[in-house]
């Protein structure tokens, strides 16, 4: 596989509404898209554009949420993944099983609308890494 461009920073939060205005009035983001439901990933979610990436809000859906298990340990919320785009998610997937690394189940479609795969923190240096694969328009 090779890296692709970061797509996201995940940032786990207990209000989404309450960090849009923090975003908003300590940062000046003005490109702050709708929150929305997606309970198949047990969050709620919340793009922020930054002029070279985004800021993923998200905010727990409910109690089996892995953001309420990380709220649980983390009351105020924060940094909780980067994400980085592949070309092919089960190419990555395999190569990265085949250097051993650990995939957090299996791929599952990500609030993009392509598939996704999280690898465990314990082989990233304590970093929980999403990948992404690039959406079929934006291959480059
Ligand atoms: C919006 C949709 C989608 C997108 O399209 O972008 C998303 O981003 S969804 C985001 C939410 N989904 C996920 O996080 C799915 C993957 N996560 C998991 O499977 C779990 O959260 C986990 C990483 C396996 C941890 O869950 P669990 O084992 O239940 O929690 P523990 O508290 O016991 O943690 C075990 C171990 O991992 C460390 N940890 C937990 N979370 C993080 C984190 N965000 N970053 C770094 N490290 C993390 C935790 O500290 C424990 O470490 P040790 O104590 O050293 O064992
Ligand atoms: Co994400």
């Amino acid at each position: 596989m090779t890296l692709g461009r970061l797509n996201h920073v995940g940032i786990a939060t207990p209000s989404i509404d309450r960090s849009m205005e923090t975003y908003r009035q300590l940062l000046g983001a003005d490109a702050i898209g709708q929150p929305f439901d997606l309970p198949t990933q047990g969050v709620r979610v919340c793009f922020i554009d930054a002029p070279n990436t985004q800021i993923e809000l998200i905010e727990p859906y409910d109690d089996a949420s892995p953001i309420a298990g990380f709220l649980r340990k983390n009351p105020a919320g924060g940094q909780h993944h980067l994400c980085f785009e592949v070309a092919d998610i089960h190419a990555a997937i395999a190569d990265l099983a085949a250097k051993g690394a650990t995939l957090l189940g299996e791929p599952r479609i990500g609030a993009h609308g392509t598939p996704i795969v999280f690898m465990h923190p314990r082989d990233m240096g304590g970093v929980l890494v999403e990948l992404m694969e690039t959406p079929r328009d934006e291959h480059r």
